[in-house]
Formats: structure tokens, C-alpha cells, sequence
């Protein structure tokens, strides 16, 4: 910054140097011609005062730039466009969690499985109608295929799907413990590519995690559940309150800050998201933090405004780690079925989505489209989100959830 502003101020030194300069020659070639004493003198007499004044005015500045407090390991680099005055809001690194929610009594599987009843109800209900006492031909696989797609697991894998079971059952008779069976082998196959854990890679400080999606997919939300696990696992973590735009987001996030112990960067509503993304960035280094969790607005209704401010964000963060962010998570909410297809198009054409994390597959009938979501995608699904509460995220798991979205028990 100081050098910035000494940088700024050399030009207009040398300017005015040059400008007392510049005119002298003039006078001295006028005076014998014009024989006017008071004309040229006046011009000639000026520069000894100027560079006099000129370094007062423009001394007082470089204080007003020293007084925050900058961090010395920070690159020489900054944010665009800082229009907006910084206002950082920050706690000092807790030490341990102090998340001290009641840990659910069910185990992680029974309430996959009660979250994706109503999914699961559906497709075993149908299942059931289907197949009671009656041969696999042709009218019931296409019963099949269409009962699949309208369980949202979509066209390409409804069809794949029965002709597995076509292939190896047809003209048989089949129960309905059979199809639901091979049907979920079916399912673990197409989405055990995706199930990847989220991998941290600890040489980074910090490792940086963009979360994107349409407001109310469950971006806030999930930052806190990943913000209790890592810090359950002993890393530090901050948080950036990136969606600026509305108040409540900056509060709810601030909430789960408090609830995991984890320190919330913001600043005021309206303020520069990228702005804050950077001296978010720049404050996790200096404390040497683990993992940096950056909440980002998700109004769709401005796409145009919407995929400027995700790219601005991220080519600010860039300023100051050329690797940021190192994972980018799209929250889907599972609710919207097929819709939650176009909202990976559209936000992997703002930023390059690493991996998707889908949320409130419990109490939606419309589980079947993680199904579609990964053989259309083929986008790592790091973890679901089957509620509101803390412990309410695991990483996925391609076999408990085939298992879980037909109704079968775990083993
Ligand atoms: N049932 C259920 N609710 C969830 C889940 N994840 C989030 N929610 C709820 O969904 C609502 C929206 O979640 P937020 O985390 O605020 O979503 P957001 O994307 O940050 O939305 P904005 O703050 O509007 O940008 C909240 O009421 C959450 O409690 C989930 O896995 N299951």
C-alpha cells in the first residue's frame, strides 16, 4: 500500500518539476526583445516557491494508509474495484468446538432411510403394483421405466435400468423383492463413481472452499455442518459471509459461526462480495488457518449479475492464491427435482463446480434425481444433507442410498 502511494506520488513530483522547469527557458529569450520588466519576472520568480509547498499537501496521506493494520505476510496484490470500506468482523481462533448439539440417537443409515421414505414409498409402492404374481414382459418393463422417471431418476437411467433387469429376467416371473434388489444394484453402480468423500489437502493454508447455489438450496446450512466436521477433526476454520446482499444470510452464517466455533469474516449488506472473498483470504493466511468456507449470494433471477459476482470473486481470490479456490461446491436442493439439472448447466458456466453436495433428501419424494444428477453429470456428489441440525450431512454413500431409495434394509 505505501509503496503504491509513493509510487502514485513520484510522477506528480517529477510533473511539477517539470513544469517549473519547462517555462524558464522562455522568459529569458523574451526579455531584451519585449523591453518589459514586470512581464517575464513574475513567470521566472515562480518555481523557487513551488517545490516549497508542493511536498506539505501530499505528506499528510501516507499516515492515513499506515494506520490499519496491515498483515506483512500479505502478497503486494489487491482486491478490485474496493469501493466500499472494509469492516472486518472477526473473533480470535477458538480452540475447541463448541458445538454442543445432541447428536441424533439413529444411526446414520435408519435416517437416510426415514429421509428418503417418501422417495423410496413411492418407488416400492409402485414396484409392488407392478410385479405382485406376474411375468417380466414387455407392458411391465415399460410400466417400470416410466414409474422410474417419474421418481425423477430420469429417461437415460429408467431405461438402462430395465433393460439390466430385462437382460437377465425376462418371461420370469419376478417378485418385488427381486427388481427392488436388482434395481438398487443398478443405482449403486451408476452413482458409486460419483460418491467421492471431499478431500482437504492439508499443505494448503487454507484450503479453499467455494459454496455456490440458488438461494435456499442449503448453502449457509451446509457450510456449518462442514464447518462442525472439520472442526470435529481438529482443523481450524473461518468462514466469509460472501452473500452481501442480504442481511439475514450474514447473520445465519454468523450463527453457525458461533454454534461451531469458528471465526466469521463480513462485512456490511451491499458491500463488494469480492472485497471480502479477498481480505477473507488474506486473514486465513496470516492466522495460518486450515480450511476457508466462502458463502456466496445465489440469485438467480440476476443471472447476468450473479455470474459477475461468482467470477469476480473468484478471480480475486486468484490475486492472492493462484490456486483458489481449490474446491468449489454446488448445493442442490433435492426438492426441485429435474430442476436441479439445469442449476448445475448454469452455475458450470459461472465457475467451474468441482463437486455437488445435495441437500434435503429427507422429506423429498424426489431423491431418484441424484440418480440422473450423476449419470448425466458424472459431478463427484461429496456429500447429502438429510436435515437441518449439525450432524445432518455425511459424505454419500452409493450403496446405502441405493439401498435406502428402495426400501431395503442395509444389509
Ligand atoms: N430438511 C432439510 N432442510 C435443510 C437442509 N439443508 C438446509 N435446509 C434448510 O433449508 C433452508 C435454506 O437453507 P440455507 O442454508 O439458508 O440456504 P442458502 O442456500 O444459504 O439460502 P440463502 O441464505 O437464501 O442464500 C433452511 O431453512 C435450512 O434449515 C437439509 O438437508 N434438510
Amino acid at each position: 500500500m505505501i509503496l503504491r502511494w509513493f509510487g502514485r506520488k513520484k510522477p506528480e513530483e517529477q510533473a511539477r518539476k517539470d513544469e517549473t522547469t519547462a517555462p524558464l527557458p522562455e522568459p529569458v529569450v523574451q526579455e531584451p526583445i519585449v523591453q518589459e520588466p514586470p512581464v517575464p519576472e513574475p513567470v521566472a520568480e515562480e518555481p523557487p516557491p513551488v517545490p516549497e509547498v508542493v511536498p506539505e499537501p501530499e505528506l499528510p496521506p501516507p499516515p492515513a494508509v499506515e494506520t490499519p493494520p496491515p498483515p506483512p505476510i500479505a502478497p503486494p496484490s489487491e482486491p478490485e474495484e474496493r469501493e466500499d470500506t472494509p469492516e472486518i468482523v472477526r473473533d480470535d481462533l477458538p480452540v475447541a468446538l463448541t458445538a454442543e448439539e445432541e447428536k441424533p440417537k439413529k444411526g446414520w443409515f435408519a435416517r437416510l432411510k426415514d429421509g428418503l421414505s417418501k422417495s423410496s414409498s413411492k418407488l416400492t409402492e409402485g414396484i409392488s403394483g407392478i410385479f405382485t404374481k406376474r411375468k417380466l414382459d414387455d407392458e411391465a418393463l415399460e410400466e417400470l421405466e416410466e414409474l422410474l422417471i417419474t421418481a425423477d431418476l430420469g429417461p437415460t437411467t429408467a431405461a438402462k435400468v430395465t433393460a439390466e433387469l430385462a437382460r437377465t429376467r425376462f418371461g420370469k416371473e419376478v417378485s418385488p423383492e427381486e427388481v427392488k434388489a436388482t434395481l438398487a444394484a443398478e443405482v449403486a453402480k451408476i452413482v458409486g463413481p460419483v460418491a467421492k468423500p471431499l478431500e482437504i489437502d492439508a499443505a494448503l493454508k487454507p484450503h479453499v472452499i467455494l459454496v455456490v447455489g440458488v438461494n435456499g438450496t442449503g448453502k449457509t446450512t451446509t457450510i456449518g455442518k462442514l464447518a462442525r466436521q472439520f472442526r470435529a477433526e481438529g482443523k481450524t476454520v473461518m468462514l466469509a459471509a460472501g452473500d452481501t446482499f442480504r442481511a439475514a444470510a450474514v447473520s445465519q452464517l454468523k450463527i453457525w459461526g458461533e454454534r461451531t466455533g469458528c471465526p466469521v469474516i463480513s462485512r456490511d449488506t451491499g458491500a463488494d462480495a469480492a472485497g471480502l472473498a479477498f481480505d477473507a483470504l488474506e486473514e486465513a493466511r496470516r492466522q495460518g488457518v486450515d480450511i476457508l468456507l466462502i458463502d456466496t449470494a445465489g440469485r438467480l433471477q440476476n443471472k447476468a449479475g450473479l455470474m459477475e459476482e461468482l467470477r469476480k470473486i473468484v478471480r480475486v481470490i486468484k490475486k492472492v492464491d493462484e490456486s483458489a479456490p481449490h474446491t468449489t461446491l454446488l448445493t442442490l436442493d433435492a426438492t426441485t427435482g429435474q430442476n436441479a439439472h439445469n442449476q448445475v448447466e448454469v452455475f458450470r458456466d459461472m465457475v467451474n463446480v468441482s463437486g455437488l453436495i445435495l441437500t434435503k433428501l429427507d422429506g423429498s419424494a424426489r431423491g431418484g434425481v441424484l440418480v440422473s444428477l450423476a449419470e448425466r453429470f458424472k459431478l463427484p456428489v461429496h456429500a447429502i444433507g438429510i436435515g437441518e441440525g449439525v450432524y445432518d450431512l455425511r459424505p454419500f454413500d452409493a450403496d446405502q442410498f441405493a439401498k435406502s431409495l428402495m426400501g431395503l434394509p442395509s444389509q
